[in-house]
């Protein structure tokens, strides 16, 4: 009797991870925007490792974020922020999450672009934004009368330049698993539409 051998089609990961190739995956977003949560269900999928910048950050200087806020202001947090992400775009594959103004800072998106990282927008609406970042106070920048307000005039600053990402997603009120499926179909379409190029 012969052995019958299936052959499964490639599960999404797979292809999403094939087509990374060395790349790494670079989510951007506003707080709140799924960034860490999404990021980590991603990389399962596609079997890579998981970075979050906000962590590394936290780990290398063993301050928290509101701490480094306090103790060194935003500025030297962001000069630290550029020299963690200059370090991990100099490998990979990975995927990486980025703290919410890493990509508007230029240094910091131009040393994404050119190590060739895909970067990912999770673009969110303020409803469902503030619905998340309301439940904790460990975000400096929305230490404000009104942090919702606050999170309003942040995105018309830096929803102009989130736009810039290789790919956008729509992060909304809809499981995990679903967004971050989206964003390995993304990944699928935008790096074959390369290809057809
Ligand atoms: N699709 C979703 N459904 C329900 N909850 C979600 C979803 N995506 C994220 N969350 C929750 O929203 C909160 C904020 O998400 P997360 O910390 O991933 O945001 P972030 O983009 O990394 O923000 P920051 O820039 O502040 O690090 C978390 O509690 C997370 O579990
Ligand atoms: O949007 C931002 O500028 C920030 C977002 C967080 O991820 C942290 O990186 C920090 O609180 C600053
Ligand atoms: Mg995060």
């Amino acid at each position: 009797m012969t052995d019958t051998i299936f052959h499964l089609a490639p599960s999404p990961g797979e292809r999403a991870k094939a087509a990374l190739g060395r790349r790494n995956l670079v989510l951007v977003g506003l707080m709140g925007a799924g960034k860490s949560a999404i990021g980590r269900i991603v990389a399962q999928q596609l079997g890579l490792p998981f970075i979050d910048t906000d962590t590394e950050i936290e780990r290398v200087s063993r301050m928290t974020i509101p701490e480094l806020f306090a103790a060194y202001g935003e500025e030297e947090f962001r000069a630290l922020e550029t020299r963690v992400i200059k370090r991990l775009m100099r490998s990979g594959p990975r995927v990486v999450s980025t703290g919410g103004g890493a990509f508007i800072n230029d240094k910091t998106r131009k040393q994404i672009e050119r190590s060739g990282g895909l970067s990912v927008w999770l673009n969110a609406d303020l409803e469902v934004l503030w619905e998340r970042v309301n439940k904790r106070d460990n975000r400096p920048l929305l230490k404000t009368e009104n942090p919702k307000q606050t999170l309003k005039d942040l995105m018309d600053k830096r929803y102009p330049i989130y736009a810039l990402a290789d790919i956008t997603v729509q992060s909304r009120d809809e499981r995990k698993e679903v967004i971050a499926g989206e964003v390995l179909a993304a990944v699928i379409d935008h790096i074959g539409k390369d290809e057809r190029k």
